[in-house]
């Protein structure tokens, strides 16, 4: 079964078409990148997947489950995690608190049940919040900034916070929104593999959007292509780099008189 389907997705804004009869599969495990050129609607659809944005038209199903009406929180509760294109983490916080913050999704007792089973239900939560930071802050190598404030750290540095707090939500997929975006080169091939790392290690199936093409082609199994918020094409990085409409929406018309044009699945 599919980890992710995305079917018919139809999208505006006050008379502006955002998104047009979209739909896309992810296979559990796939790493999955998005492509498109500027306000082509890529984060759009994510901000649909994970419920911020409401679509007009279209399902989106989890594991075969119709989550299209579920509210956000409920989603994350369901294993979908996400960062941003802008990192959104709590700046005065310490990298420690932020991860904490993640972790709380997973927590099995409500308020309720906390105050009548207070000592076991308060002991088991404290154990499992503490293996989920750990093992994530080992994975993502952040131990020795644990106890600094995040606002005092490079660039790079933040990034990865904010992906160790969307780990700690323990996600089945994860949808990441530009992640490398505004990195030096070292800072991108560290976030490359963690990424990579996250797929194959962790087996967390990775819904990206990404600019750089480089890092497209390094780490993608599959590409789908927006433009004008219609899919233009899907296929590998190979694939749909070679595919014409692509080359002449996305890569410039120049470069589609050159080398080979087989097309793929439009
Ligand atoms: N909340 C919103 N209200 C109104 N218009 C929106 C909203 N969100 C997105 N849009 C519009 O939808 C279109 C697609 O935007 P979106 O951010 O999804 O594109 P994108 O492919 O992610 O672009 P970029 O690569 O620049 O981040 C744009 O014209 C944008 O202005």
């Amino acid at each position: 079964m599919d980890m992710l389907t995305i079917s018919n997705l139809s999208l505006s804004f006050r008379g502006l078409q955002v998104l047009t009869d979209v739909s896309f599969e992810v296979n559990q495990g796939e790493l999955f990148a998005i492509i498109g050129p500027n306000g082509a609607g890529k984060t759009s659809i994510l901000n649909s997947i994970s419920g911020f944005y409401r679509p007009n038209k279209g399902h989106v199903y989890l594991e075969g489950l119709d989550i299209s009406r579920h509210p956000p929180y409920r989603r994350a509760e369901l294993g979908l995690g996400r960062t941003f294109q802008n990192i959104a983490l709590y700046h005065g916080m310490s990298v420690l608190d932020n991860i904490k913050l993640g972790a709380h999704v997973h927590l099995r007792t409500g308020l309720l049940s906390s105050l009548f089973y207070w000592g076991r239900s308060h002991r088991e939560e404290m154990t499992l919040r503490k293996e989920i930071e750990e093992d994530v802050i080992d994975f993502l190598e952040i131990e020795a900034i644990r106890k600094l404030p995040v606002g005092s750290l490079p660039y790079g540095l933040q990034k990865r916070v904010e992906l160790a707090r969307a780990l700690a939500m323990r996600p089945k997929i994860l949808l990441m929104d530009e992640p490398v975006a505004g990195m030096n080169a070292e800072e991108t091939e560290d976030m490359a593999r963690f990424i990579l790392d996250i797929k194959e290690e962790r087996n967390i199936t990775i819904v990206l959007i990404e600019h750089d093409m480089k890092v497209i082609m390094d780490i993608s199994d599959r590409v789908l292509v927006l433009n004008f918020g219609q899919k233009l094409a899907e296929g590998s990085a190979e694939e749909v780099q070679r595919h014409p409409e692509v080359i002449k929406a996305y890569l410039g018309e120049n470069k589609a008189h050159d080398g080979d044009l087989s097309t793929t699945a439009g």
